[in-house]
């Protein structure tokens, strides 16, 4: 993307300055025109999230864990939707997995994840960390001279999961919380359901996943009051049970969750590192001539969808930008 002019884009900070709520109802939509939203969950929400959308200033997360050194495209499929809401007036929140990097989400994975050190861990999450900011840097500079004006979107604020299970005590929160999660549902969720089919089966740990997503959500629900959450369609289990935890536990807060729809392959195969096709944003796994080469091979049936996906292009939209 190319950078622009402060001066050309004025108008659009004011737009945005003055007409949020104009821009958040246009933008939300946009979303969906753009084909952001595979699912709403809950899908009579749809209505009421409009409404929350567009009469103020809402809170979005998304997690990411730190399973590997770099994100790839599918992660930044969800930092685009993250940066369209921002660019809406919404505030972002992208958490990094420093606990649940360390259990392994079994959504969308046939066999159990190999166990990654704490160091690893570690490295991961502040390159993870590098990534984000950098991202959502270089998208500001796309529109804004920085240096020279503040900007107007809402700040990307970076949460580590880590940081509120290090004081949770074992006994108190199995005590306590555990009570609001049902085994019923736990079961019933196709992450799991396809693993206890399979021969290796599920471990305890993986399956105790499901119930670090919820609570991460219900944290940063009383912590930042972030009612939506959004992930790639594979999260939706994790996204349910979060839901069905708050829906207990806050019985008058309502949440969202927003499920967009993973990159695959032309036959539908997921593009990953366990799938062993990740495209890295990071330019030593993947060099930028790989990258480009990811996009310009896409067999012309994906173009518009990606288009769409990937880019700002306000050409063939009613983008506000
Ligand atoms: N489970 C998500 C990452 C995540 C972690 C913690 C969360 O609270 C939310 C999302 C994934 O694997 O993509």
């Amino acid at each position: 993307m190319l950078p622009l002019r402060w001066s050309l884009l004025k108008p659009l900070r004011d737009g945005l300055r003055h007409s949020r709520r104009h821009l958040s109802q246009k933008n939300l939509l946009e979303l969906t025109d753009r084909g952001f939203f595979q699912g709403i969950f809950p899908d009579t929400a749809a209505p009421k999230m409009k409404q929350l959308f567009t009469s103020g200033q809402q809170s979005i997360y998304a997690g990411f864990d730190p399973t590997a050194d770099s994100l790839h495209v599918g992660n930044l499929l969800v930092i685009m939707g993250l940066i369209h809401c921002q660019r809406a007036g919404h505030r972002p929140i992208a958490l990094v997995g420093g606990a649940t990097g360390l259990i392994g989400d079994p959504s969308g994975r046939k066999t159990e994840r190999n166990q990654l050190g704490e160091s690893v861990i570690d490295t991961n999450l502040k390159a993870i960390e590098a990534q984000l900011r950098r991202v959502f840097e270089n998208h500001e500079n796309c529109l804004w001279d920085t240096s020279k004006h503040k900007s107007p979107l809402a700040p990307l604020t970076i949460v580590n999961n880590a940081d509120w299970y290090a004081d949770l005590q074992l006994i108190d929160f199995v005590a306590n919380m555990g009570r609001h999660f049902r085994m019923g549902s736990m079961l019933s969720r196709s992450s799991v359901q396809s693993r206890l089919e399979s021969e290796d089966g599920m471990s305890f740990t993986e399956f105790t996943y499901q119930i670090f997503q919820a609570y991460d959500w219900l944290h940063l629900l009383r912590r930042h009051n972030c009612c939506f959450q959004m992930g790639g369609s594979d999260q939706t289990g994790n996204l349910m049970t979060g839901h069905e935890l708050i829906s207990r536990v806050e019985r008058k807060r309502e949440v969202f969750g927003l499920t967009l729809p993973l990159v695959t392959t032309e036959e539908g195969d997921k593009f990953g590192k366990s799938a062993g096709n990740a495209v890295w944003l990071d330019g030593n796994k993947t060099s930028p001539f790989a990258l480009y080469q990811f996009f310009l091979r896409m067999p012309d049936s994906e173009v518009e969808k990606l288009l769409k996906l990937f880019t700002f292009n306000r050409s063939a939209h009613t983008s506000p930008f």
